[in-house]
């Protein structure tokens, strides 16, 4: 049925799962199914994945009428986009975004000159359009480029619909394998197993579909890396065991055959095969990913290497006296040992809770250093809000993120190679808990032995989003000093947030609550969103955006999830004004005004980072936005970058590590199940400077304080570093 879009209803940006309106002149649309109509037009819903959202593309729909709580829809199977052929249409397609260069303008230009032959020329004799005002050589090369992708990823999209696919995924494989792909495709999908995001089910579902064998050595061994792949992501495990990777190898190279198809001895054999040619690493009868043990062997190296004790310095004490005079502060007796710690070890660790003193200690380092060595002292952090507040609280400028200092762009590039080595005599790092095995890796690969590292933390935080266990390890492998700040002294100053974190970091389920720390009952999911809603407004009026955020366990599914939030909030936090810059991309509408969270690391921005969007402007025919973050920086992006940023008025308590704000509310159902546990409500709570308002269960709260040491990760760091450290000294 050929149809035109009219209005999304509904898009779930992830899989590109769409509800819209459309209209159609077919007269088959059953009677149920029609909404409304003009004499010749008719309208209806379907629901699909990848349907066009664009006004100027004609699409044909094929499907299967079905009727569910909110009427009759066609559930669309296959989706083809129609190139337009009238004169409107084929601007509308040429200035649709889809080909880089072209704008509204521009495009009439282009039709007016060549008619109905314009995608004819673009095609086939592309040198024409030069005739054009304002196309240059180098417009003209993008031009052709992005309309060639254009098509051939049209190809692949219609290629993949029938395996539910969506279109970022048919982006991912033409961007690897271009005018390839679909042969690729059709003779052995297995190599897309190395795009990111393309996992091992997919692919296998291509594969079996064409005929693949499913004992085939590569399906085993994409099998078996994909397991490996997946342990990190959803255990943060380094590694498996080989009982455990072969069991779960067995199960889903089985899965949907009616009887086994794939030997546990055929596994078991490509297996060792894959470890004695490197695919794999088997240590113990662990089983890594080589770069995963690669990286767990190389930071357990460095740390034997920067730790050990410093030189002696006799003034020590005097100093520290001079320091406190000169502070004004009277440190407690485990506070005087941190500082102690830190002037005679290379390597060492403070941990502590939110209100412990951390920063306290800190500044006294940072001023016995100065008055006993003086010289340059890097400070830095996962997170630039994180990194901005250790400047601000100890008063020395110039602290920077992880990814800045190292001036990291992508960590996927140069596993196990040393990148910039940090020129510092000092290095001090807080959040740690939020650094991840591989990140660790690079950081500890950049510092030279013989500098002076501080590890700064909380331990009882959530871990690292990536694999690893990194700071939990270096704390408990016992080689490392670690002074453990205790004593919460912000109790003093009458909050309950800290009291309460205390309370919940000990497992405690005696919480005290006032106006600082609320606990406000709902019993379903509908009404706790719309409180959280109505709340969330409240304290944005009285406190202003950046200092409220919802912090919630989940990302998606339900009402309460991240993604929904921000759905619900978007028109009502920032609603549309006249005068306020906004654009679409794909199904999102961006306003100047909306916060925003970055999803990945780029060369300027890192994974986490929270800004607004200041700037919404059409330079050269490309929409520019213009985000500015915690520091102030300003970052331009296009609209294919804003895939990686997603609305930030509420955020999931793992993308909230190493931030905080005054208000923080939190939802807490049951609902969250495997969600709930200790500290990630710990770490949701103490996010907080100033209120915390949890909305929900209290039963699930309950549950969640409960529930601790879900997370014991697979790693071998602490065991490593030990082992070294032990042969270094000849097993004394
Ligand atoms: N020895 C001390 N005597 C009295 N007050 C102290 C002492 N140490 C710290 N404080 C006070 O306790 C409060 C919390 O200290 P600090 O900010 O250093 O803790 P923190 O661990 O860095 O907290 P957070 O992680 O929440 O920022 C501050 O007001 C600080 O002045």
């Amino acid at each position: 049925m050929r149809c035109a879009y009219e209005r999304t209803i509904f898009v779930n940006e992830e899989d590109r799962f769409c509800i819209i309106e459309c209209s159609t002149k077919d007269p088959n649309v059953p009677k149920e199914a029609k909404k409304k109509g003009t004499k010749d037009r008719i309208f209806f819903v379907a629901a699909g994945h990848n349907l066009s959202l664009n006004h100027s593309i004609e699409m044909e729909l094929h499907g299967k009428w079905e009727k569910d709580r909110y009427g009759m829809k066609l559930k669309v199977e296959n989706c083809i986009e129609i190139v337009p052929q009238t004169r409107e249409g084929i601007i509308g397609y040429l200035s649709s975004g889809l080909i880089k260069g072209i704008g509204r303008a521009t495009a009439e230009e282009i039709v007016d000159q060549f008619g109905a032959k314009t995608l004819e020329i673009i095609e086939f004799t592309p040198e024409k359009l030069l005739q054009i005002r304002g196309i240059t050589s180098r417009k003209l090369r993008e031009i052709s480029k992005t309309y060639q992708e254009s098509r051939e990823l049209r190809d692949i999209v219609s290629f993949l619909a029938q395996f539910d696919l969506s279109v970022s995924k048919a982006l991912k494989i033409h961007k690897e394998f271009g005018a390839q792909s679909l042969d690729v495709l059709q003779r052995n999908p297995y190599q897309f197993c190395g795009i990111s995001g393309f996992g091992f089910l997919t692919v296998d579902a291509i594969a079996r579909k064409n005929g693949c064998k499913p004992d085939h050595k590569q399906r085993i061994e994409e099998g078996l890396l994909y397991l490996l792949d997946n342990a990190q992501g959803n255990g943060g495990h380094l590694y498996l065991s080989k009982e455990e990777l072969l069991a779960q190898a067995y199960g889903l190279l089985n899965h949907g055959f009616a009887q086994e198809t794939v030997s546990m001895e055929k596994i078991g054999s490509v297996l060792t095969h894959m470890s004695l040619s490197g695919q794999l690493v088997s240590d113990n009868d662990c089983v890594y990913l080589p770069y995963l043990y690669g990286a767990e062997r190389r930071t357990a190296e460095r740390i034997c290497e920067l730790a050990g004790e410093t030189e002696l310095y006799p003034d020590l004490n005097d100093v520290l006296q001079e320091a406190q005079e000169k502070l004004g502060i009277i440190p407690a007796q485990k506070q005087k040992e941190a500082v102690n710690m830190c002037m005679e070890n290379a390597l060492s660790i403070i941990t502590g809770g939110p209100g412990t003193g951390k920063t306290t200690v800190l500044k006294l380092i940072l001023e016995v250093y100065h008055r006993l060595i003086g010289k340059t002292v890097m400070m830095m952090a996962p997170t630039s809000m994180a990194a901005n507040k250790m400047s601000e609280s100890t008063g020395v400028s110039g602290a920077s993120t992880i990814h800045r200092a190292l001036q990291l762009r992508y960590l996927e590039e140069n596993d196990g190679e040393e990148c910039q080595t940090l020129e510092a005599d000092f290095i001090i790092v807080d959040e740690m808990s939020m650094t991840d095995m591989r990140l660790a890796e690079k950081l500890f690969l950049s510092i030279k032995p013989g500098t002076r590292v501080l590890l700064v933390g909380d331990p009882d935080q959530l871990p690292s989003v990536g694999a690893g266990n990194v700071f939990r390890e270096l704390i408990d492998c016992g080689k490392i000093p670690v002074t453990r700040l205790e004593f919460v002294y912000r109790q003093q100053e009458g909050s309950r947030i800290t009291e309460n974190a205390e309370r919940i970091r000990k497992g405690s389920c005696t919480l005290q609550y006032d106006d600082s720390f609320r606990f406000v009952p709902c019993k379903t999911q509908d009404q706790a969103s719309d409180l959280l809603r109505s709340l969330y407004l409240q304290e944005v009026k009285e406190n202003g955006l950046e200092e409220v955020q919802i912090i919630t366990p989940v990302r998606r599914n339900g009402e309460l999830s991240s993604n929904s939030l921000n759905r619900a909030l978007h028109d009502q936090v920032n609603p549309p004004t006249f005068g306020k810059n906004e654009a679409r991309v794909g199904a999102r509408i961006f306003r100047v005004g909306d916060r925003v969270q970055q999803m990945e690391n780029t060369e300027t921005v890192s994974n986490g980072e929270i800004g607004t969007l200041t700037g919404i402007e059409v330079q050269d025919e490309t929409t520019v936005f213009t985000i500015q973050f915690s520091d102030s920086r300003e970052v331009h992006y296009e609209a294919d970058d804003m895939a990686k940023v997603q609305f930030s008025f509420a955020i999931t308590v793992h993308k909230s590590q190493g931030n905080e704000w005054k208000t923080i509310i939190i939802p807490m159902m049951y609902r969250f199940y495997n969600m709930l546990r200790r500290n990630l409500i710990y770490t949701a709570v103490t996010r907080s400077k100033s209120k915390v308002i949890l909305i929900g269960e209290r039963g699930a709260l309950m549950k969640a304080i409960r529930i601790s040491d879900v997370d014991k990760r697979n790693t071998r760091l602490s065991e490593q570093i030990i082992q070294m450290m032990e042969q270094n000294t000849g097993g004394v």
